[in-house]
């Protein structure tokens, strides 16, 4: 029972919520799905933890064991591994945030792929993109060649080419969207229809790691499990690693966890509490990013370069991006036309670091085939058409001006655009064989 309020403001408000609910203002940590009523920019700020001091900030609780007040244990926690109060805490945040019943965190965002993975026995079927990140790609294949797990990479941006793909032994279909880096859309919602159609047992997965929560709640839109790596935008300051895996079904939560414990990946207590504090910007962060980023796309655009982001009318798939997102991100790629010249370009940046990863208040720019996707050998980048001159910029908070400063400097240094006359700039079309001189 809530106390009756007691200021003016409070008997007229009553304690009744939006929908006329006499609960609690925020969802009680235990129960974050039903309690969801503010604005996610709001939940993403507000947390209650009961903490018997009533901090502001949830304690770390930086401890690997719990007394018991028994000998026969029973407990809430006994040993960090297999549960920790600042981690809880964490989870039922995110629970709450990714519109998900059930929330678990780990130590990278490739530690949540291979906790998923466990649910996989030998002859299994996975469906995957023929665009995902370089590590997943590396996971995937080691379960292909050591776990006799059978790996279809497809492209997955025509739901129909999956149709052909799901049967009785389809166990995962493995989604991205936007992909990285190719940043190509995927159709959630007819995909899981179609799978769950074909093979109700099929668990449909999203790696929402381009979008974040913010953005894009894949579990609403028919997924079983969403993961992330918490290493990016959840976080925000590339100053931890971490993974996140939401599910709504209990006992597929139970799994997950049981694996997490088993195996020891559970997030640190420290670790947990950064992420709790990046969590809370992610909202300021990711509009700025967003803003800065699609000035960057436009501008790159605009004097004549291929790009790639959704937030940009050209994007093939830009409307059904935007029937899924409420943004478009921060990760754009564009290409060159020479390996060399993007090479130049990477080089020749001064404010955008040479880094892999995204979702910083850096800027960050990388060559894929070069870094992320490295470990995708070149015979097979080829056939997926992953092309080696892809530059990937990972847009930042840093005033744009400054950052769109930086890049055309890079692009003029590095021989990759024409200085016109008349002021501003021209891509060179290496692809069509153009060279400055011409
Ligand atoms: C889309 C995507 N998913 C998952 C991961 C794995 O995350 P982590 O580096 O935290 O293990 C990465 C990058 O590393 C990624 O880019
Ligand atoms: N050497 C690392 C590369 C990590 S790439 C990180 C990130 N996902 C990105 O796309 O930039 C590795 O081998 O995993």
């Amino acid at each position: 029972m809530t106390t009756p309020p007691t200021s003016d403001l409070g008997k007229a408000l009553g304690k009744l919520d939006i929908d006329g609910n006499n609960l609690p203002p925020s969802p009680a940590p235990s129960t974050p799905r039903n309690g969801r009523r503010y604005a996610l920019a709001t939940e993403l700020v507000y947390t209650e933890h009961g903490d018997q001091y009533n901090a502001s900030s949830m304690p770390i609780y930086q401890t690997a064991t719990f007394k018991q007040s028994s000998g026969a244990g029973g407990s809430e926690y006994d040993y960090t591994r297999s549960g920790n109060p600042t981690r809880s805490h964490l989870e039922k945040h995110l629970a709450k945030i990714m519109s998900a019943n059930r929330c678990l965190t780990v130590s990278s965002g490739m530690a949540a792929m291979d906790v998923i993975s466990r649910l996989l026995r030998p002859g299994d079927e996975v469906i995957a993109g023929d665009d995902l990140y370089g590590g997943t790609n590396r996971l995937l294949k080691y379960l292909s060649t050591h776990g006799d797990i059978v790996v279809h990479h497809i492209d997955t941006t025509n739901p129909e080419n999956v149709r052909g793909y799901v049967n009785d032994k389809t166990k995962l279909v493995l989604l991205e969207t936007p992909t990285n880096p190719l940043i190509k859309i995927v159709d959630i919602p007819s995909i899981a229809r179609l799978a769950h159609e074909i093979n109700p047992a099929a668990l449909v997965a999203v790696d929402n790691t381009m979008l974040s929560p913010l953005l894009q709640n894949p579990l609403d839109l028919g997924a079983d499990i969403v993961y992330e790596s918490g290493t990016k935008y959840l976080s925000g300051h590339h100053d931890l690693m971490a993974g996140v895996i939401a599910v709504n079904s209990l006992p597929l939560g139970e799994k997950l966890y049981f694996t997490i414990n088993a195996s020891g990946c559970g997030l640190s207590p420290f670790d947990s509490w950064l992420l709790m504090r990046g969590v809370k910007t992610l909202g300021v962060r990711m509009e700025k990013q967003q803003a800065n980023a699609m000035r960057i796309a436009t501008f790159l655009e605009d004097i004549g370069f291929k790009v790639r982001y959704p937030g940009l009318r050209s994007h093939p798939q830009y409307d059904l991006h935007w029937s899924m997102a409420r943004g478009a991100g921060a990760v754009l790629s564009f290409e060159t036309g020479d390996v060399d010249i993007s090479e130049k370009i990477v080089e020749a940046t001064r404010l955008w670091a040479i880094s892999v990863s995204f979702g910083c208040v850096n800027s960050l720019i990388s060559m894929p085939t070069r870094m992320s996707h490295a470990s995708i050998d070149a015979k097979t980048r080829k056939e997926r058409n992953l092309a080696e001159d892809l530059i990937r910029l990972c847009v930042g908070i840093e005033d744009c001006e400054d950052l769109l400063d930086d890049l055309q400097t890079a692009l003029v240094k590095a021989g990759a655009v024409r200085v016109m006359p008349e002021g501003g700039m021209q891509a060179i079309d290496f692809a069509a064989g153009e060279t400055l001189a011409q």
